[in-house]
């Protein structure tokens, strides 16, 4: 008896040991482990983005990017402005609730400027300049500036380029670790289209080149990655002077996008960058609905030394608009840029609103940039805003802000394949120097650690 129960153990404790070791062995199939793999999850999570160059600018009116539309007659011409004229203007049905106080208007009385040298004559019309009264600020040279950006990117990088990594290290990857690399694409928003694209491109060249180690895996992933940000569109931002008929013109840049994107804080530091690089600036202040972004642009104007054109109460933004591309022309400056209020691509009043600044504008001269400016954490919609405002203003740049406080900077990669749209700056914090160009290499480079 005692001879049976001791066969019926043994027996027992073989078919034990038996599953464990099958498990275990089923275990590691599944997740095959290439040699190092476990040293591509420790990575530390310094470094980060560094662009490895500063921000690139081009002259405007010239006709490599699309081609130049003709300008479109303006509904109100800006001899008869709306608040003036009484006549109904394209953004007179913009009676939506707006997340701020309609700015309320009083005059603002200006300081004896402090400097020799003649004062600009003020310019005609609701719209005054406003002379500096900070002090300017001396500007970091860009290299400095891409230095400090470092790590910015880390949240993104962690959530991205761990989660693939991780899976690609692991080797031969079957179709439940495939499934894993794509969901890791869709959170962070590289959406359906693109997500299957770099999936097939992924698992072909894995393939293709026998990729054995997790180093191997890095560097497929890197290519296919920047390969999917290429485009042919230019991405310096069009912010330098041309001639036109033998006449200095000044760029003129028209920033647009949804409310608190960062429009104003991008229109500031590509200001700053500009001027750190001699170009001579005037900002307009075309945000004439939200009460502080007048104030907020004019401080930026002050800091770096940039006239400022803002609008009388009520003003049509479009009038303001037109005025600091007037007074950038008189005053020979090199570059106008234009902040404009936010405003939601679902509101047609809005938009047309929007669409009527930039034909106003182009009354007295092109518009050679649009930069629609897009919150990174806002993720899949950004995409439908980009679209709405491209079929308005006939976006030529996006700017992707608050990529320092996103785990989904994938949107880059739909923008620009959906629209065709380069990606060419983005915005790393709310510092006056956080804006660095777009390159797809170190972009990516930041994603994967
Ligand atoms: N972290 C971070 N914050 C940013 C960035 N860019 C802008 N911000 C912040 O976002 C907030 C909104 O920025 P604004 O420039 O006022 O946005 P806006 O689009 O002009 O706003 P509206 O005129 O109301 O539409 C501010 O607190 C900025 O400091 C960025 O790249 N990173």
């Amino acid at each position: 008896m005692s001879s049976t129960w001791f066969w019926i153990v043994i027996v027992a404790v073989v078919v034990l040991v038996a599953v464990l070791v099958s498990g275990l062995l089923i275990a590691r199939r599944r997740r095959i482990s290439l040699e190092q793999a476990r040293k591509v999850e420790e990575k530390p999570k310094g470094g980060g983005y560094t662009a490895a160059g500063g921000i690139t600018f081009a002259p405007g009116g010239e006709a490599d990017a699309a081609p130049a539309a003709e300008p479109v007659p303006a509904e109100h011409p800006v001899e008869d402005r709306p608040e003036v004229d009484g006549q109904p203007a394209v953004g007179d049905d913009a009676a939506v609730p707006r997340d701020s106080d309609q700015r309320t208007m009083r005059d603002v009385k200006l300081p004896e400027p402090e400097s020799e040298g003649p004062a600009a004559a003020p310019v005609e019309g609701t719209v005054e300049p406003i002379e500096p009264v900070l002090p300017i600020e001396e500007i970091d040279p860009a290299t400095g500036r891409l230095e400090r950006l470092r790590g910015r990117l880390s949240k993104s990088r962690s959530m991205f380029g761990q989660s693939l990594l991780g899976l690609l290290g692991a080797g031969d990857l079957d179709e439940d670790s495939w499934q894993d690399v794509e969901d890791s694409l869709l959170i962070a928003d590289l959406g359906a289209a693109t997500t299957t694209q770099i999936v097939e491109r992924l698992r072909d060249e894995l393939s293709r080149r026998a990729v054995r180690t997790p180093a191997e895996a890095r560097e497929v992933l890197r290519e296919v990655l920047t390969a999917s940000l290429s485009t042919d569109g230019i991405r310096a931002v069009r912010a330098l002077p041309h001639e036109v008929d033998g006449q200095k013109q000044p760029a003129v840049v028209l920033v647009a996008g949804v409310n608190g994107t960062g429009k104003t804080t991008t229109t500031g530091k590509l200001a700053r960058v500009l001027v750190s690089q001699g170009s001579t600036v005037v900002l307009g202040a075309a945000d004439t609905f939200r009460a502080a972004a007048a104030d907020q642009l004019q401080t930026w104007g002050e800091r770096v030394g940039a006239s400022v054109v803002r609008g009388k109460e009520a003003a049509d933004p479009a009038a303001v608009a037109f005025d600091a591309v007037k007074r950038g022309i008189d005053e020979g400056a090199d570059a106008v840029l234009i902040d404009t209020a936010g405003r939601l691509h679902t509101k047609t009043g809005l938009m047309d609103e929007l669409g009527k600044v930039k034909r106003v504008v182009e009354k007295q001269a092109k518009v050679d940039e649009v930069l629609l400016v897009l919150d990174a954490t806002t993720g899949q919609n950004g995409l439908a805003q980009a679209r709405v405002f491209s079929e308005v203003i006939d976006v030529t740049g996006i700017v992707l802000t608050k990529l320092d406080g996103t785990a989904k900077g994938g949107i880059v990669f739909q923008v620009q394949k959906e629209l065709g749209v380069p990606v060419k700056l983005v915005g790393l914090g709310e510092g006056p120097d956080d804006l660095a160009p777009f390159e797809p290499g170190a972009f990516v480079d930041a994603l994967l650690g």
